[in-house]
């Protein structure tokens, strides 16, 4: 098979992760017959290097005729990168908000799961890492407080900024029936997070995926407020099949629930619209406090490779031999320095590559 992939390295740790995810992807291709054809675009602070702006249309154009994209990360150290000199509208964060609503991600899949090998990195208490935990946490990614009405006024003398929270029934409606299907095909659970005690939008969140449950009879289905919800996930996270929220809770408990995986450098996550397109990058940012030193963690990025296979490609046994090789190189007792452990064997990001190469 021909795999046309839309490759955005980005900015900070992004271009070494991404190198060492093309790396496993092009020994996958190799056992299994395949042949890829990687197209580069830019986003974020390399977009704006190049041409003033974070996001071009010949950029947009390009994700679109690819079957998928693969992506690191963008952006820099608001505190010293010129790009934060620029107007919000046109520093790196922008274009990948711009890049998600442009093809239409609306479904943010990030699978958090503890590996025995990693309990040791887990910081939870020892009766509760080794309950182990699988959980998939689905992020309404295109609406909410992310694309509301924004500004900033002054009025007699006073700054005042307005963010607006607006989620209307059928973005609601399309996330609950991707949460359910994915239920349906793990332990049917779906724990859905919101904060309906406040929220007019939480309330209308509830009330849809009480509407959507109803075609889902096999699935349990209970509301969580996302305050208890960031505390259960340290409490018990094995309680947690599917969580299903909108995009800033999303994006909040998805840092937390990689931190309880060990290191936000484990964590994959899929961006999908209706089609089979999608767009594969790790939850974690550019890291720049790292970048260049060759310790990033590219497990993340490659876990993300292999969901591409699965959700895109269609390709399980590949994807399958991508998480497996993971799986043997942490039993063999490599580690990045984020997930390193006494008696293990310490490897840089273009080791780890090589070694999960060598798996496939
Ligand atoms: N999807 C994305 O592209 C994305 C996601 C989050 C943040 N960002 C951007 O990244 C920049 C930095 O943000 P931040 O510092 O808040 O978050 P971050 O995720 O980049 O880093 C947080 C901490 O985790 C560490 N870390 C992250 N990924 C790692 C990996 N693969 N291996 C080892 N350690 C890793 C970093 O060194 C840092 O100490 C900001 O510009 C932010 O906007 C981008
Ligand atoms: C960089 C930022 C805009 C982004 C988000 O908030 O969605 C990131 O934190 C993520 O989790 O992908
Ligand atoms: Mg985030």
């Amino acid at each position: 098979m021909e795999l046309h992939i839309g490759c955005i390295p980005g900015d900070g740790i992004g271009p070494e992760i991404v190198g060492e995810a093309r790396k496993v992807l092009d020994r996958v291709a190799e056992k299994f017959g395949h042949t890829i054809q990687y197209t580069e675009i830019l986003l974020g602070g390399a977009s704006i290097d190049a041409h003033g702006v974070p996001l071009t249309e010949e950029a947009i154009e390009a994700a679109k005729s690819s079957d998928a994209v693969l992506m690191g990360s963008i952006g820099g150290d608001a505190n010293t990168s010129p790009w934060y000199k620029l107007p919000p509208q046109k520093r790196p964060e922008a274009g990948l908000l711009a890049i998600r609503k442009a093809l239409g991600l609306f479904a943010n899949l990030r699978p958090a799961v503890l590996y025995d090998e990693l309990a040791g990195a887990c910081p939870l208490k020892e009766e509760i890492s080794k309950a182990g935990f699988d959980m998939m946490i689905m992020r309404e990614l295109t609406g909410g407080l992310y694309f509301g009405e924004r500004k900033t006024t002054v009025e007699n003398g006073i700054r005042t900024a307005v963010d607006t929270l607006t989620y209307n029934e059928n973005e609601i409606r399309r996330i609950a029936i991707k949460a359910f299907d994915i239920a349906m095909k793990r332990r049917k659970k779906v724990t859905s997070v919101d904060k309906a005690n406040v929220l007019d939008s939480s309330r209308l969140w509830r009330d849809v995926v009480n509407e959507v449950a109803k075609d889902y009879p096999q699935v349990e289905l209970s509301h969580m407020l996302v305050d208890n919800c960031a505390m259960q996930l340290v409490k018990d996270p094995a309680q947690f099949d599917v969580i299903l929220t909108e995009n800033m809770f999303g994006d909040i408990l998805s840092d937390e629930a990689s931190m309880v995986t060990g290191s936000i450098g484990m964590l994959a996550s899929a961006s999908l619209n209706d089609t089979s397109f999608g767009l594969y990058e790790p939850s974690h940012g550019s890291a720049p406090d790292i970048a260049g030193k060759d310790i990033a963690n590219p497990i993340a990025t490659i876990l993300s490779a292999s969901m591409m296979l699965r959700y895109s490609f269609d390709l399980s046994a590949e994807a399958d031999a991508v998480d497996n090789a993971v799986k043997q190189v942490l039993k063999d007792g490599y580690r990045t320095s984020d997930i390193m452990s006494e008696g293990c064997k310490k490897v840089g990001c273009r080791e780890m590559g090589a070694l999960l190469a060598e798996r496939i």
